[in-house]
């Protein structure tokens, strides 16, 4: 018997379960939901899939890195020549790139640009926080 009692009156097939009944016939049936309870974390789909999963996000967190790593490049230059942080025209050439983007690989643009909204802003406040840092402690913003 594979499969918990109470179950076999279910008359599905998907998961082949082998049952003595009263005839003591051995029956072969399938129990989709017996199946599904069953593809918990450790089955090797699903397991596969979220291992994959796991991949990507750390692929997506180390390019934030990088791209965090470039940005306080162009912090350190535009210190130098006192440009504003904020660039708003490069800001909207690179959303409608990211939209277009986001479009070709049927993925929201919405998303795109609420992810890359966000991390735009970080942007904003760690340039403004580094050149917070950079100067004289008696020069610095409070609060
Ligand atoms: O390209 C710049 O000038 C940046 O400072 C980088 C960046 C970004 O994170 O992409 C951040 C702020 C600007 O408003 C525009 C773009």
């Amino acid at each position: 018997m594979l499969r918990p009692a109470g179950r076999q009156a279910r008359g599905f097939f998907l998961f082949v379960g082998l049952s003595h009944r009263s005839s003591g016939v051995v029956c072969a049936s399938i129990d989709p939901v017996y199946a599904l309870l069953t593809m918990s974390s450790s089955s090797t789909p699903l397991r596969d899939i979220r291992s994959r999963i796991d991949q990507l996000d750390r692929a997506i967190v180390e390019l934030l890195a990088e791209r965090q790593s470039a940005v306080d490049d162009i912090a350190d230059i535009k210190e130098q020549k006192n440009d504003n942080v904020r660039d708003p025209d490069r800001e909207s050439q690179l959303m409608d790139r990211l939209r277009g983007i986001a479009r070709d690989h049927d993925v929201s643009p919405d998303l795109v640009e609420d992810l890359f909204g966000s991390i735009i802003a970080h942007s904003v406040d760690r340039q403004n926080d580094r050149r917070d840092d950079a100067r004289p402690s008696r020069l610095r913003k409070v609060g």
